[in-house]
């Protein structure tokens, strides 16, 4: 409610009309009133002037942005309705023992690209991955489009394997101010797989569990490149940012993860978070760093929605048999 502004408070309204009428009956007093009565006081503006006070304007809503799993669903998803719609996926390994549906997402992806020692576990683990195969044959078969990195954990046969087979090998060292996975994500954004960065997706394989800076700084690139789709992944869960910027309607596949999720404001604080799909919805609630963040929640639909007033990091668990 508006209160009235102190200036606008008058002489009449301390001096009733009753009370005037007594003192004018006096010359004395009337004179000893003149020297009381304060100086005019100058002429509120007219009330036009003042501009009038302002209506909060209805919010806009924002545009939605759908995030999906199924990309490791053993068999694609139904093709979208609009094919310029299709997602067009890159994905990214690092040096950290691949996940277990590796082979499924690399033949997934349209580009693929080894983060230095990354290269390593493509060329250790695909076979392993694929026990039955010919490891020789795997190893052809699974082959980066590129490797990029400051080049101190790839092993020189591997290398020169990859070399041999027409990967584009980038040694980056002389930059020892970004991580390999930044330098992979810049490389990605400017060599993209679709026709242009709209729909692209870039799944990080073996971002989590291991050393602890390297986790903290593989969640920080989320956030240097938040307008591009990256999707973190590991063995127990995937994790993706979801952008102040949009509204989000995330799909739950419940054959391929979950229940467990959590949703947890990283980068800055909160005053205004709404969910819908959780056993523990938050109803414009604020959430911090320090303060509340969603851990051990559950998801109890297979469309979750989420606004925000901050970005938000979302964190879904992924079922073993994935
Ligand atoms: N233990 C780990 N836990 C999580 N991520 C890791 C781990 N080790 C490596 N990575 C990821 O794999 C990328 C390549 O790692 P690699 O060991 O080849 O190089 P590095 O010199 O340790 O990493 P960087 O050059 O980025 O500091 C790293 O940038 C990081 O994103
Ligand atoms: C404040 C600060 N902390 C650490 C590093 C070192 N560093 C960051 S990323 C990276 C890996 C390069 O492959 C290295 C060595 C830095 N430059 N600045």
């Amino acid at each position: 409610m508006l209160t009235r502004p102190r200036h606008d408070l008058s002489l009449e309204t301390f001096c009733p009309t009753t009370q005037v009428h007594v003192l004018l009956a006096s010359p004395v007093l009337l004179s000893l009133l003149l020297c009381s009565v304060p100086p005019p006081t100058p002429p509120s503006p007219p009330r036009h002037a003042t501009p009038p006070p302002r209506r909060p304007r209805p919010a806009m809503p924002l545009p939605t942005m759908t995030h999906s799993s199924s990309f490791l669903l053993p068999s694609p998803s139904n093709p979208p309705a609009d094919p310029t719609d299709a997602v067009s996926y890159a994905v990214v390994v690092l040096n950290q023992r691949l996940p277990r549906f590796a082979p499924l997402v690399w033949t997934r992806a349209q580009l693929r690209v080894c983060a230095d020692g990354g290269a390593n576990r493509v060329f250790d683990g695909m076979p392993e991955l694929l026990p039955g195969e010919d490891p020789d044959e795997v190893r052809h078969r699974y082959k980066p489009d590129a490797i990029k990195g400051d080049m101190d954990s790839i092993r020189p046969e591997v290398k020169e394997y990859y070399s041999n087979l027409g990967a584009k090998i980038v040694d980056e060292s002389h930059d020892q101010d970004t991580t390999d996975l930044h330098k992979c994500i810049s490389f990605i954004i400017r060599n993209p797989p679709g026709p242009d960065n709209s729909n692209l997706c870039i799944l990080v394989l073996g971002a989590l569990g291991g050393r602890f800076d390297h986790e903290m700084g593989n969640i920080n690139v989320l956030y240097r490149f938040s307008s591009i789709k990256i999707i973190l992944l590991s063995d127990d869960s995937s994790i993706f940012l979801l952008p102040k910027t949009h509204s989000h309607e995330i799909r739950v596949d419940p054959s391929i993860e979950g229940p467990h999720c959590g949703l947890i404001p990283m980068g800055a604080p909160s005053s205004g978070s709404t969910t819908t799909g959780l056993r523990w919805n938050l109803d414009n609630t604020s959430m911090s760093y320090g303060g509340l963040v969603s851990t051990s929640n559950i998801v109890d639909e297979e469309k979750v929605t989420v606004t925000s007033d901050s970005d938000l990091i979302w964190t879904i668990s992924l079922r073993n048999h994935a």
